[in-house]
């Protein structure tokens, strides 16, 4: 856990080996506790050299030891690095990799720091749930005075040399504790500011308003008071929900790796096909950020767009967004797509007009190329069957804007060869991407599960809540936009064309069929009649609110709405009632969950963990929330059904609240934890 050797006659050099990452969990601490005493007693040592195995320093405290602090044993990280700065002889941290949070504070527990210059250094406990922040690479860890040296060289070397030279010098400002934090002017104010920031930030996550009164007590009081109220506070942080859902987010977020599909066909049994050139169909914005996203992950790209004015503004905000970088060609031909390995369809969402260009493909591509969609509702298989290989045909399903946001919905038909599957999923990898595998099905998980929340949230309106209403709702548990805000942003008219596709508005719907019904079920048609009005959100300057030109940013209430609002519901003899923010959260978000539910009882997902990883990466979940259905565990499974019941009892017309049969089932055996949630699924897949 620690191995302990001796170089150049008086340096001790201890090496931290706990593969991947060399946590430091509770053997470590304890060989890194045995291994300083040993040097200290040892008289022919003079210093002592601190270094990770594998070129990587310490990812860290063992974020696995967190769910079970009871049971900890070994010496405190503390102690460690109280033993550590006390000692007699120079300690000296050859920080390769990373060294970050309770990595960090090992490292500035040691005498001097020495970091290779790609070496990443922080304190990213924040996303876990505690305290502090954001992560730095060596070169500006060593202005910040976190690190004393930097070296393009081999680290430990040049730390076993350097500790050699500072043998015998004392040691006494080199303790951090014993250095005093330099006074800033006006600290009161500068504290009262930062606190206002972080907490307007934060949307109701503990760890950044938390982590601001410990910096303030590190900043103003003496070094031991200041750890005593840090640990206090840790101590709320610690065992609260919100670390607990931030944690689980972390393993939520790798666990989509180990992907697998019903067939049996699984993560570390699949070959990837090798990639390394590609061609986007289709340049509008979500072509483009999937073009920036290629050709970033190191892929030649060809970027193909028939109509000409479309193709020149994409080739100016590409070569824009990736700054000289990334190997891009462009082209109005679809021919340019023949020899490529790749080709990511990116057209509007129109069956029709991807079936005929599936064809096309399928007869221009070499053999063997994969053939991916970026539909983000639309079926697979009907794509798939379009073609000469159904087997290399996937959805890749990026969410705007493509080269940023970190979600990749990998989607399998049924005819979808694993080795397309581990393909798409590697590819996501190379992107940066937390990538997802799932099943075939309209929407998918994350558009499947967004259907209920547009609609409750369309039903809320014509009940009588406003957009800023359930807008303030939403934010306050901390989305990023509520709901309204979000389908301005993104465009009333992307659903509006969806529902077409569907036949539920348009003029395939039959005559005479009721307004607000389709298929005996309640149906709101706001979205379309909004869309009818020309309000297709921010694009057009006006949709469930008021930009001051198209393409503006700043929301602003709208009295029209308010009026159209009003009549609509005199026309469709609905009274407004008061509606609490209690309501909207529950409608809202249950609904979200319970189609969640159906979606793993349906095995379209392969655990709940996955669909946590696609709410909270690409849609905007908060992370201290955990992802809908750790949410739901929390909530409490017995009162998220509760909930439903009631709502469903209120609107028997909404099927989407009436409480799906895993719900059910899993409340009936008792709410067992989410990690066993899957054994009660219907055609149980096992957990992996
Ligand atoms: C009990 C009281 C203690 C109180 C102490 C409080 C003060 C200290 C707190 C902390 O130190 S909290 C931990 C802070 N560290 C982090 O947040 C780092 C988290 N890890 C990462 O950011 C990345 O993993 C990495 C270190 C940058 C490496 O990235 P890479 O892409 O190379 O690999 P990954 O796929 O992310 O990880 C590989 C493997 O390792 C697991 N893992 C990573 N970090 C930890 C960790 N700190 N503890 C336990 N396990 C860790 C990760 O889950 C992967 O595992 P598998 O999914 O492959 O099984």
């Amino acid at each position: 856990m620690a191995q302990y050797t001796t170089v150049n006659g008086s340096v001790a050099l201890i090496t931290i080996q706990n593969p991947p990452v060399n946590a430091l969990r509770a053997a470590v601490r304890e060989g890194l506790f045995n291994a300083i005493q040993k040097a200290s007693s040892d008289p022919l040592v003079r210093s002592v050299v601190l270094s990770g195995q594998n070129g990587t320093f310490c990812g860290g405290a063992d974020i696995k030891e967190f769910g079970n602090v009871s049971s900890m044993s070994g010496p405190l990280l503390v102690e460690v690095f109280a033993l550590m700065e006390t000692s007699m002889k120079p300690v000296v941290a050859a920080i390769e990799g990373f060294a970050l949070g309770g990595g960090l504070e090992l490292a500035l527990a040691c005498h001097y720091r020495i970091g290779h210059s790609k070496a990443r250094v922080g304190l990213p406990e924040v996303n876990l749930g505690l305290f502090p922040g954001r992560q730095v690479i060596a070169g500006e860890a060593l202005k910040l005075g976190l690190l004393d040296r930097v070296t393009d060289h081999n680290t430990v070397d040049t730390a076993l040399a350097f500790a050699k030279s500072v043998e015998g010098k004392p040691l006494d400002n080199r303790r951090l504790g014993n250095r005093p934090c330099p006074p800033l002017e006006n600290m009161d104010a500068f504290f009262e500011e930062a606190m206002k920031r972080v907490r307007s930030r934060a949307r109701g996550a503990s760890a950044p308003v938390v982590c601001v009164q410990a910096v303030r007590g590190a900043a103003t009081l003496p070094f031991h008071k200041g750890m005593e109220l840090e640990k206090v506070l840790l101590g709320t942080l610690f065992n609260s929900g919100q670390a607990q859902a931030s944690q689980y987010c972390f393993f939520a977020e790798r666990a989509g790796a180990r992907w697998s599909m019903p067939s049996g066909a699984r993560w570390d049994t699949c070959r990837a096909l090798s990639i390394s050139t590609a061609a986007v169909i289709g340049l509008g914005t979500m072509g483009r950020g999937i073009t920036v996203a290629l050709a970033r992950a190191g892929l030649s790209v060809v970027a193909v767009e028939t109509q000409e004015h479309q193709l020149a503004e994409a080739q100016r905000v590409v070569s824009h967004m990736l700054k000289g970088g990334g190997q891009v060609s462009y082209s109005s031909d679809l021919q340019a797509a023949a020899e490529v390995d790749l080709v990511v369809e990116a057209v509007f969402e129109d069956m029709a007009l991807k079936e005929k260009l599936f064809k096309l493909l399928s007869s221009i591509c070499k053999p063997g190329t994969l053939l991916a969609t970026n539909t983000s509702t639309l079926d697979i298989d009907r794509l798939a069957s379009c073609t000469r290989d159904p087997q290399l045909v996937v959805g890749m399903h990026f969410f705007a804007p493509a080269h940023m946001m970190r979600l990749l919905e990998v989607v399998y038909g049924p005819r979808s060869s694993p080795e397309a599957v581990a393909t798409a999923m590697q590819l996501g990898k190379r992107m940066g991407k937390v990538s997802v595998a799932v099943g075939n099905c309209p929407g998918f998980v994350g558009n499947r599960m967004l259907k209920p929340y547009l609609e409750q949230a369309y039903f809320l309106l014509e009940e009588g809540a406003t957009p800023e209403l359930v807008d303030a709702a939403l934010e306050e548990f901390g989305f990023p936009m509520g709901v309204f805000r979000m389908t301005d942003l993104s465009g009333l008219d992307v659903g509006w064309r969806i529902r077409k596709e569907e036949g539920l508005t348009g003029p395939d719907v039959p005559a005479g069929q009721p307004t607000r019904s389709r298929h005996g079920h309640r149906y709101s048609p706001l979205g379309d009649l909004m869309c009818e009005r020309g309000r297709y959100g921010q694009k057009s300057g006006r949709g469930w609110y008021l930009y001051d030109k198209p393409g503006g940013r700043v929301a602003r209430s709208d009295p029209w709405l308010r009026n159209f609002l009003e009549e609509y519901r005199v026309r469709n003899a609905l009274v407004a009632r008061p509606i609490h923010r209690q309501e909207v959260l529950e409608r809202c978000l249950y609904a979200i969950i319970n189609e969640g539910f159906r979606i793993l009882d349906d095995g379209i997902a392969a655990s709940p963990q996955n669909i946590d990883a696609i709410y909270v990466f690409g849609y905007g979940w908060p992370k201290h929330r955990g992802g809908p259905m750790f949410y739901a565990g929390q909530v409490g499974l017995a009162r998220v059904l509760e909930g439903l019941e009631r709502y469903h009892l209120a609107h028997p017309d909404v099927p989407h609240l009436e409480p799906s049969s895993l719900l059910r089932r899993l409340v009936a055996s008792g709410s067992p934890p989410i990690h066993k949630w899957n054994q009660m699924v219907k055609g149980h897949r096992s957990q992996l």
